[in-house]
């Protein structure tokens, strides 16, 4: 079964509820631009490509619907034809989440679209509809590819930057919250990365943290590598710094690799709350951190990460945790139960802080791995993306 997060076809689209899991694998219907927004900003998806994915699909699905069905029921009153509701739908969609530029940069690109169509001599909204739906499912297949590319940029960087013993030795390497299939159209960023190193017979062990308090790591990365059969294991939160300080060969980690919600233009990175300690944690080790990311995630027009939004999200997704319940049977073993349970975990469930990024600066990240190639930092220590942007 290949992992999939979103399903599409020409009129229909479903995403993965992943608040669900591993333990239950569900799918939802996505027939609305409310369902689409609903679905992002409760994170049943979630990911900065997967994000700006369902937002696109979501209209063209409408769209298709609307042309191959004449009136669906989900769309009775709601005028979706053309570019000025195309554009206003977008531009609600946008503000399901704020962080991952993504989404931004795929309105961006699909008002153009849309637009452009408008201004097409004799244009009609089908044609205006049609432009936007070839244009939505163009990201799908895109994304793909890219992620490939990104896999293999940095599979082989790793392979000139890390033990000099390569390729006949193999590296371990630590991620953090999920950048998988579940994150993307498919294959993954910095688990791309993962995927790559394995089917190259370079992955010694992958590690991964939980990721407190949405847990993409223990509940959505665990679940893509154990997929996968890619050797595999587990850690707090808290053991990333135990971790690098060890010096035990099977757990000697060569890089730290993670994901992006947006890169500024000087290369600052916003990323998963926690990614930040990681970067700190890497340059006190001497261990190699890397961004994966497409170019879709670089923010030119965001100078710095000082000007990045941070979302902030419910006291409540900290002081609580969701899952299965427990069956304890007479020979120990421990099975999973259907029913889902929420649990309080803290005192008060009203008092925390729950920042669902932080920033990690420049200066931290030894390359960024793009689908266009690897950009390393200058002789002066800064970013420029000029050469991945050139075409
Ligand atoms: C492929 S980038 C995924 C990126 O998005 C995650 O955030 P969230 O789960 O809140 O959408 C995390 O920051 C990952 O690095």
């Amino acid at each position: 079964m290949v992992l999939q997060a979103i399903k599409y076809t020409r009129g229909s689209l479903q995403v993965l509820d992943q608040l669900k899991l591993p333990y239950h694998e569900v799918y939802r219907d996505i027939r609305t631009v409310q369902d689409a927004w609903d679905a992002i900003h409760s994170m049943q998806v979630r990911g900065a490509p997967a994000i700006a994915i369902v937002a696109a699909l979501s209209i063209a699905a409408c769209l298709a619907r609307l042309k191959n069905t004449g009136a669906d029921p989900a769309l009775l009153g709601s005028d979706m034809s053309g570019a000025g509701p195309i554009c206003d739908n977008l531009q609600l969609l946008l503000t399901s989440r704020p962080t991952a530029v993504n989404l931004a940069d795929a309105v961006r690109k699909l008002e153009k679209v849309v637009w452009q169509a408008q201004a097409e001599p004799e244009s009609t909204d089908y044609s205006i509809n049609e432009a936007y739906i070839q244009a939505a499912e163009q990201m799908l297949v895109d994304d793909v590819q890219d992620n490939e590319n990104i896999g293999n940029y940095g599979a082989d960087w790793m392979s000139r930057h890390t033990i000099t013993a390569f390729p006949a030795a193999k590296l371990s390497v630590l991620t953090h919250c999920n950048t998988g299939s579940l994150a993307t159209a498919g294959y993954g960023t910095a688990l791309g990365i993962i995927r790559s190193l394995h089917s190259h017979g370079h992955l010694k062990r992958a590690f991964y943290t939980e990721t407190r308090p949405y847990n993409q790591g223990s509940r959505l990365t665990g679940y893509e590598l154990l997929h996968d059969n890619i050797p595999s294991t587990m850690i707090t939160d808290s053991m990333a710094g135990a971790l690098l300080g060890t010096k035990r060969e099977e757990e000697n980690i060569s890089c730290i690799i993670v994901g992006a919600d947006r890169v500024a233009a000087n290369g600052d990175t916003a990323n998963k709350i926690g990614t930040y300690g990681l970067a700190v944690l890497a340059k006190y080790h001497n261990v190699k951190f890397i961004v994966a990311a497409p170019r879709t995630t670089i923010d030119l027009l965001t100078p710095t990460g000082q000007d990045i939004k941070i979302e902030n999200r419910k006291p409540i997704e900290v002081t609580t945790m969701r899952g299965p319940t427990l069956q304890s049977s007479s020979d120990g073993s421990v099975t999973v139960g259907k029913d889902v349970q929420e649990i309080a975990i803290a005192a008060d469930l009203t008092g925390a802080w729950n920042p669902a990024f932080d920033v990690t600066c420049h200066g931290l990240i030894d390359a960024i791995v793009t689908e266009k190639g690897v950009v390393e930092k200058d002789e002066n220590g800064d970013f420029n993306f000029e050469k991945i942007f050139a075409d």
